[in-house]
């Protein structure tokens, strides 16, 4: 398993240092969550912020665009240092070109469903996507509740993956905890965002140790 801790859930103070822990603690990837008040009811990051801390970690940094028109903003991301860029499918009538973009930028493309949105709706571009998150809470704010439902989503994308003999990352994020990190792994999942489950703690490493316990022993 991958696991992604999101920043989200850092102390936006102490940034570097937090980023750092992870790093040391075994985290595969740094998820970013950037958000624009518009799309969901929260603002985060940009590229600034993106650019600021590509220098301090050496972990690829996975950026979750919550935005409205993301076409606008692919370039800036990717020339800030992002090296997952992925994208919402109702954030754009044109995924199958935001895709294209991210990968012109010579980015990982992934894309995002929300808990609303069926795997049939990406089916079609399931073959170009490096990654595929599936939102296991609505996007907008960190220590929401997981919504069970969502395995069976995973289960029937892990199977159309199988069925189409394709290699993308299947990612959830949103209420990973232990119990949620083994049933989703179960259904296919590789990826775990996880944020106040990995920060809201004082040992962010023991954390990230105890999803990888919960999925050691299937
Ligand atoms: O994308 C997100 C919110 O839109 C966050 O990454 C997600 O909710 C993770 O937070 P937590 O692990 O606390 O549920």
């Amino acid at each position: 398993m991958k696991i992604a801790p999101s920043i989200l859930s850092a102390d936006f103070a102490h940034l570097a240092r937090d980023i750092q822990t992870v790093e040391k603690g075994g985290a595969d990837y740094i998820h970013v969550d950037v958000m624009d008040g518009h799309f969901v009811p929260n603002i985060t990051f940009g590229p600034n912020v993106v650019s600021a801390i590509r220098p301090i970690t050496k972990l690829p940094l996975d950026c979750h665009l919550m935005i409205e028109n993301p076409e606008r903003y692919i370039a800036d991301f990717a020339k800030a240092g992002a090296d997952i860029l992925s994208v919402q499918v109702e954030s754009t009538p044109h995924i199958h070109r935001a895709i294209q973009m991210i990968k012109q930028q010579g980015v990982k493309a992934g894309i995002v469903l929300n808990p609303g949105t069926s795997v049939e709706t990406v089916r079609p571009v399931l073959a170009d996507v490096d990654l595929v998150l599936v939102m296991t809470v609505n996007p907008g704010f960190g220590g929401q509740g997981f919504i069970p439902t969502m395995v069976e989503k995973i289960k029937t994308l892990a199977s159309i993956k199988k069925e189409m003999n394709l290699s993308f990352e299947i990612e959830v994020d949103g209420g990973i905890v232990p119990e949620t990190a083994k049933e989703c792994w179960e259904a296919g999942a590789t990826v775990f965002v996880a944020g106040s489950y990995v920060y809201r703690a004082d040992e962010p490493a023991k954390q990230m140790e105890a999803l990888r316990e919960a999925v050691a022993y299937d």
